[in-house]
């Protein structure tokens, strides 16, 4: 069942037929026995990070034939050819009867337009509708085969029903046993290789377990998402199913982007995956997979995705609602069920909390928190006479916040005044007193903590990143960071994550590095939802696959082996550069961190290092300078490329703006300016080298492509290394040609890593002290 409603992209609907031609006889046969196809596509959001729950099949040679079922419902049959079948089912036609497909094979509905605080978002999101063909939304997708499958279940008369806890020996993970979670939860440890509990899983878990409010400060890839949602988890599991079909909302959490909000969905299902399934037997492929959907249903409600399809997700009920606070606050003003259920919800979490309050939707926050105070409590609670509540005035009567309700606050950084803040309301026994100094202690002060001293649990890190990272800088010119950038990736091979500090610097970057041949992927707000989760799954699916993103990629995002972060403009603020920066260097594992600093840079590197409680300037990376003057050739004939082909997009823009403004002024226009002898055109560029010859010529961006060809088909080579006398030369290099030891793109070059190397240059300068100017890196 629910690989037809997967396949539902790539079948093509034939007309219906059946209603006015007597019925085929044929035989039914499971959907299973057809021969479905894998199709590969992003594994990015709602498909698990195992694989196995959620994926995009297709079949050959299937039509699609339609009849009238009961009640004036439509039923599709599937009927598929010989060559559809699995091997070995018999011979006869494969034919599936399908209900509950209807729905989905039949046209959507037209999309509202989005309105308020993410009005941005409606033209993505028609255009998405529009273009779902191309690229499904994964995690509605997989959401609606998880209720759909949960409903199934219900039917079995599971209702009101709690399941018994699966027994565990808690010999086979020991460092768990002292944390009361629910048994199936720790089956799903022993899958997911979770051996023991991180630091703050360890405490945070049983204060959660134990009904406590908990703030959890902790260093980067240190495992917050489980260390808040394994007590939710641990206690939906161990609560009865509602007498209705019916999910009832009992925990929110709250992220600060939408890749994170997905991010974390995938993470629970993909631990879910493993709760309460019985494993059933695929005989004929020898494997065992899971039976039947996960326990818990997850949601998400997040920008920039199909408002439409989250809002029928939301009408089916799921447990727990992951959300971006913007898209969040546009639904619950349309859907009273939807405000009713954050009303009373068991759970809240708000996760890179001093994030939340940064990313422009501090307004759409505060209303959310505000829905779940208690009345008459110490903060203000939802007043129906405030025009934000007025329409909700019948709900706040009807449904009152629970006195149980739980909330979790977690980052890894969270301001020294915020923790003092919260160390007084522990230390008084409720509010924070005195003054407030900044808007983070606004939002914890809106929060109705229910516990009068919640469980403040701070880990951050001495020097604010994780003993795993190593740290460097490279020293130079702002116009040198582009060549300095580009030979540290093609120098460290590696995943490669790049900050830079503005949408168009980015823009600047991607055209130059594309032209340079090497594997670059953007992402910034900038960028339509399905866009930036394509560019991260390619990301993460190409080998030396480099990210340029400005900091929306800062925060929480959980790349598997990301070995480098790049600060190509360095970040304003210590906590944004350990939240970069703890993009690498995840779950105990090593990672680089660099830093590109230019003259200009310095006051901000000295402030950033200071308020991180550094001593000492970071060691320098070494540089082997002989493949400088390569690389930047390279660089330049690039930049031409590209300036070139600006210039000429630019004209031809500039010309039917003048075309179209003619037309509509009813105005005749110089023949001379449409003509397309570029000798007119002002905006063309010029090589340096060719404006100095006599007369002026212009730019052939065919010829400078293959100047860049040749260049780049060119050997780099390091210092003292001849490409045709290998044995030969001050620096020998047969042998690594031989044995394909040596680095694979500069001959020559070391083939340490880059965390290796600055192990072994400990930085010496003191922070603010004099540099040295080191004139071996002078060409
Ligand atoms: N107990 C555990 N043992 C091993 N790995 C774990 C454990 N808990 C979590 N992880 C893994 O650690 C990685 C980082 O976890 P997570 O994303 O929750 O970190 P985080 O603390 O939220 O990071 P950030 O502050 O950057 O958001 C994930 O890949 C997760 O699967």
């Amino acid at each position: 069942m629910a690989q037809i409603k997967r396949s539902k992209m790539k079948l093509k609907s034939k007309s219906n037929t059946s209603s006015t031609q007597p019925p085929k006889p044929r035989a039914r046969i499971a959907a299973n026995d057809l021969k479905w196809k894998t199709v590969n596509t992003s594994s990015f959001s709602g498909i698990d990070g195992g694989g196995g729950m959620m994926m995009l099949e297709e079949l050959d040679d299937v039509d699609i034939e339609w009849d009238e079922g009961e009640g004036g419902s439509r039923v599709a049959r599937f009927v598929a050819t010989e060559g559809s079948k699995k091997k070995g089912k018999g011979k006869e036609k494969a034919v599936e009867e399908v209900t509950e497909v209807v729905d989905d094979l039949d046209q959507e509905p037209p999309e509202d337009n989005e309105e308020g605080s993410e009005k941005a978002d409606s033209d993505e999101e028609i255009e998405q509708e529009a273009e779902e063909e191309e690229f499904p939304d994964f995690a509605a997708l997989a959401q609606e085969d998880i209720n759909a499958e949960d409903d199934e279940e219900h039917d079995d008369g599971e209702l009101g029903e709690v399941e018994e806890e699966p027994s565990f020996d808690n010999a086979l993970l020991p460092e768990w046993q002292d944390i009361s979670l629910h048994t199936s939860l720790k089956k799903a440890f022993l899958a997911a290789g979770y051996v023991k509990p991180t630091e703050i899983q360890k405490r945070a878990i049983p204060a959660g377990i134990s009904g406590r409010d908990v703030v959890g400060v902790a260093e980067t890839g240190s495992g917050k998402t489980l260390a808040y949602s394994l007590p939710i988890l641990s206690h939906l599991l161990r609560t009865p199913l509602p007498s209705s079909k019916k999910r009832n909302l009992s925990g929110l959490i709250l992220c600060p982007t939408r890749e994170l909000a997905l991010q974390v969905v995938d993470h629970l299902n993909a631990l879910l995956k493993h709760t309460l399934n019985t494993a059933v037997e695929d005989e004929d492929e020898g494997t065992s997979k899971p039976k039947g959907p996960p326990r818990i249903s997850i949601g998400s409600v997040v920008g920039g995705l199909s408002a439409h399809k989250q809002k029928r997700i939301l009408d089916r009920g799921c447990d727990i609602l992951v959300a971006t606070p913007g898209r969040l606050w546009d639904l619950i003003k349309a859907d009273d069920d939807l405000a009713s259920g954050i009303r009373t919800l068991r759970f809240l979490v708000i996760d890179e909390a001093d994030r939340m309050i940064e990313n422009g939707h501090f307004a759409e926050l505060e209303n959310i928190v505000r829905l779940t105070q208690r009345t008459g409590a110490a903060t203000q609670g939802p007043d129906d006479d405030d025009p934000v509540f007025a329409q909700m005035s019948t709900l706040l009567e009807d449904a009152e916040a629970r006195d149980d309700m739980q909330t979790f606050v977690f980052s890894a950084t969270l301001s020294k005044d915020l923790q003092q803040n919260l160390k007084r309301r522990q230390k008084f026994g409720g509010k924070g007193k005195g003054k407030r100094s900044s808007t983070l202690e606004d939002l914890v002060d809106k929060l109705d903590f229910r516990d009068a001293k919640p469980e403040v649990i701070d880990l951050s890190p001495e020097g604010g990143v994780v003993s795993t990272l190593r740290e460097s800088m490279i020293e130079c010119v702002v116009s040198d960071k582009d060549l300095y950038l580009y030979y540290f990736l093609l120098r460290y091979p590696g995943r490669s994550l790049v900050f830079v500090g503005s949408i168009d610097g980015i823009r600047r970057l991607i055209p130059l590095f594309t032209l340079l041949q090497l594997p670059i992927f953007p992402l910034h707000s900038q960028l339509q939802q399905k866009q930036r989760l394509k560019n991260l799954d390619r990301f993460k699916s190409t080998k030396n696959g480099i990210l340029i993103a400005t900091d929306v990629a800062a925060r929480g995002l959980d790349i598997p082996q990301v070995d480098h972060v790049i600060h190509f403009n360095l970040p304003r603020t210590a906590d944004a550069y350990i939240h970069r920066s703890g993009r690498t260097a995840r779950a105990k594992n090593e990672g680089f961190a660099l830093q590109l600093c230019s003259p200009e840079d310095k006051g901000v590197q000295r402030a950033l290092m200071k308020s991180l409680g550094r001593t000492h300037e970071l060691p320098e990376l070494p540089i082997e300078s002989g493949f400088l003057p390569s690389l930047r050739e390279r660089i330049r004939v690039a930049r031409e490329i590209e300036k070139a082909e600006h210039s000429k997009s630019k004209a031809t823009h500039d010309k039917n703006w003048l075309l179209e403004t003619a037309e509509l002024m009813d105005l005749d226009i110089d023949p001379d300016l449409l003509s397309d002898d570029e000798d007119n055109d002002p905006d063309l560029p010029y090589t340096k080298k060719q404006k100095s010859k006599k007369g002026v010529k212009r730019v052939d961006v065919r010829s400078l492509k293959e100047e860049l060809r040749v260049l780049l088909s060119e050997k780099l080579l390091a210092r003292g290394i001849s490409a045709r006398y290998p044995t030969s030369g001050s620096k020998i290099i047969v042998d690594d040609l031989l044995r394909e030891t040596g680095h694979a793109t500069l001959l020559g070059a070391g083939t340490q890593k880059a965390y290796d190397e600055v192990e072994k240059v400990k930085g010496k300068r003191k922070l603010g002290q004099r540099r040295v100017v080191n004139k071996k890196r002078k060409m």
